[in-house]
């Protein structure tokens, strides 16, 4: 984590002091360091080299308009899985034509707005999407570009709740069921087939499980080529997985390589959706410890980010660092950092050996991704505050969430008559 370091005794992100955010924005708050998510991804445009291709950024990493906006500029293309991460897209400013739409459950009205904006590629996961789309696509007289998904089967080697291409999962076709797909999406005047896709998991830090994946679209490529489907891109899915504690993910440009050094010849162009990779260290989740409380049992640090905030530890039982924002020279304990919700689930970390003092601030770090997109309202509790950092300057790109926006849209009702 470059951008969020430690200086005069203090962890800053970027140019300005973390201390400084909370006390101008309050806690909890998640802040992002813009160089961070401008440097993981021309990381990933510059591994493509001269090759043809496209990285389209994993909206649901973290799909605040101020991070949208500032890949856009870069001239990123975007992932999306709903009608909501597209229009959030456009709002931000990204180009439809580089988008590519993926999702088990697209809805026809989501559909008709994608073909609308004309969007690059329709990921499409099951033969009932193939005859839904062509439907909505012929309604509107106009022509859907498709890549099918197809699920590899392979074992990405990752936590099981985010390993994503194996057979029992409910993802993509099998492989072994995609000819018969495409062979009947090419008798369609309202498909226009363009390309092919996987995602077999996330937080993969071996290259090994995306190659093996590779190796067996381009089989299928190949055999579409025989039957006169000729694809122009092939995409690989979501990016590489992220140090969190002590991993070492390959270097982009090593994995790259490999994958052109597969495709060979073969006039495809190649997509990546990369998320986690971009977003996850350049966010780190800032909390105030509200009470320290002994037990027989176990130390709790109270802090005021809690399962609602990032829901990673409970749901993925997933370890991010949290590391104090002016650590003092103390002895160290163990604690169990939880936060306010009624649930015994709701940590953030346990078994932590810190020196804590109420009121202390502490940062949860690689927390930019799959961070606030997973929050929620549970408890009643407002949303973290979104902080945006660039060199020495502050931007707010969301607003703490107030009572009001708790209750928007509900009402009471009347007595019973
Ligand atoms: C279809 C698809 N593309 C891309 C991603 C992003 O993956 P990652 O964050 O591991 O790069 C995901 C999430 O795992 C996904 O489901
Ligand atoms: N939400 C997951 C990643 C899921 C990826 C979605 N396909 C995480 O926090 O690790």
């Amino acid at each position: 984590m470059r951008e969020f370091s430690y200086r005069d005794g203090s962890l800053w992100a970027e140019q300005v002091s973390l201390q400084h955010i909370a006390e101008r924005f309050g806690t909890p708050t998640y802040v992002y360091s813009r160089a961070h998510f401008e440097r993981q991804y021309l990381n990933y445009a510059e591994a493509l080299g001269d090759h043809p291709g496209l990285i389209c950024y994993a909206v649901k990493a973290n799909s605040n308009l101020g991070i949208l906006s500032l890949l856009a500029q870069l001239g990123a293309g975007f992932d999306i899985v709903s009608g909501g991460e597209l229009e959030r897209v456009l709002l931000a400013g990204g180009d439809p034509s580089r988008v590519v739409f993926s999702g088990v459950g697209k809805t026809a009205n989501e559909m008709r707005r994608a073909l609308e904006v004309g969007v690059h590629c329709f990921n499409i996961e099951s033969e009932a999407e193939v005859n839904r789309l062509e439907q909505v696509a012929a309604d509107g007289e106009t022509v859907a570009p498709i890549s099918i998904r197809v699920n590899p089967d392979v074992d990405a080697q990752t936590h099981p709740y985010i390993s994503t291409g194996l057979k029992e999962n409910k993802f993509g076709i099998a492989i072994d069921q995609a000819v018969e797909v495409y062979q009947r999406a090419a008798t369609s005047k309202h498909l226009n087939i363009i390309g092919v896709d996987c995602h077999i998991g996330s937080q993969l830090t071996e290259v090994a499980p995306f190659l093996d994946a590779l190796d067996r679209l381009l089989v299928l490529v190949d055999q579409l080529a025989e039957l006169g489907i000729q694809l122009e891109h092939l995409d690989l899915g979501g990016g590489l997985g992220v140090r969190y504690r002590g991993e070492e993910p390959p270097p982009v440009k090593d994995y790259l390589a490999e994958v052109h050094k597969r495709i060979g010849e073969r006039k495809l162009s190649l997509i990546l959706e990369p998320g986690r990779s971009i977003a996850a260290n350049g966010g780190a989740l800032l909390t105030q410890v509200e009470y320290l409380k002994r037990t027989d049992e176990h130390n709790f640090a109270i802090v005021d980010a809690a399962m609602n905030d990032n829901l990673r530890p409970a749901l993925y039982q997933a370890w991010q660092d949290i590391v104090p924002v002016t650590p003092n020279e103390s002895e160290s304990t163990l604690w169990d950092i939880v936060g306010p919700v009624c649930e015994t689930g709701d940590f953030l970390g346990k078994n932590r050996s810190q020196s804590l003092k109420e009121g202390q601030l502490l940062a949860m770090l690689s927390t930019g991704a799959y961070g606030f997109t997973m929050s929620s309202n549970y408890n009643s509790r407002c949303r973290a505050a979104e902080v945006l950092v660039d060199g020495d300057k502050t931007y707010l790109v969301r607003a703490r969430e107030t009572f009001a926006d708790l209750v928007r849209g509900e009402r009471t009702v009347p007595e019973k008559t």
